[in-house]
């Protein structure tokens, strides 16, 4: 609990055959060497969707259309002593090919791999539903 409203975080799921984008957090960052979806902090009077699209420019160089993003699930944690609510979305289509531009690694990875990641404790309850989506 605290006086902070929670902390809205989205984050996307790039799926391609099979497979969805993650990134490795950095060195220097809370929860370092843990892999996470692309994304962010949605900023003040920004949308969602279009926090996602700009932090996938920011984060990967990739185009989106916030108009074609489609929401997955959420999950929730705890930042400190913040709530967080983590909004994520599939992304079907993008411009461009992903760039490590922010984070030490990308990978691709299948639902098994994905299942064996290990991620920020919110991240946890979208990987059934996401790995329902990579088949
Ligand atoms: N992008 C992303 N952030 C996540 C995921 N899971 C999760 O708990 N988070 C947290 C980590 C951060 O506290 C917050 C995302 O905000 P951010 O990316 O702007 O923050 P950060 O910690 O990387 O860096 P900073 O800008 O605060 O220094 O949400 C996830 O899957 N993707």
């Amino acid at each position: 609990m605290d006086s902070m409203p929670p902390l809205l975080v989205v984050a996307g799921a790039l799926v391609r055959g099979g497979a969805v984008l993650v990134q490795q957090r950095p060195a220097d960052k809370a929860m370092a060497g843990l892999w996470e979806f692309p994304g962010g902090k949605v900023d003040a009077g920004e949308a969602p969707a279009e926090a996602l699209a700009r932090e996938l420019n920011e984060e990967l160089g990739v185009s989106v259309d916030p108009v074609k993003l489609t929401p997955i699930t959420f999950g929730t944690g705890l930042i400190g002593s913040r709530d967080l609510v983590l909004l994520l979305y599939r992304v079907a289509q993008w411009t461009g090919e992903p760039q490590a531009l922010e984070t030490p690694e990308l990978r691709w990875v299948d639902a098994d791999a994905l299942r064996d990641l290990p991620m920020p404790p919110a991240d946890l309850p979208l990987i059934a539903p996401l790995c329902r989506i990579l088949g």
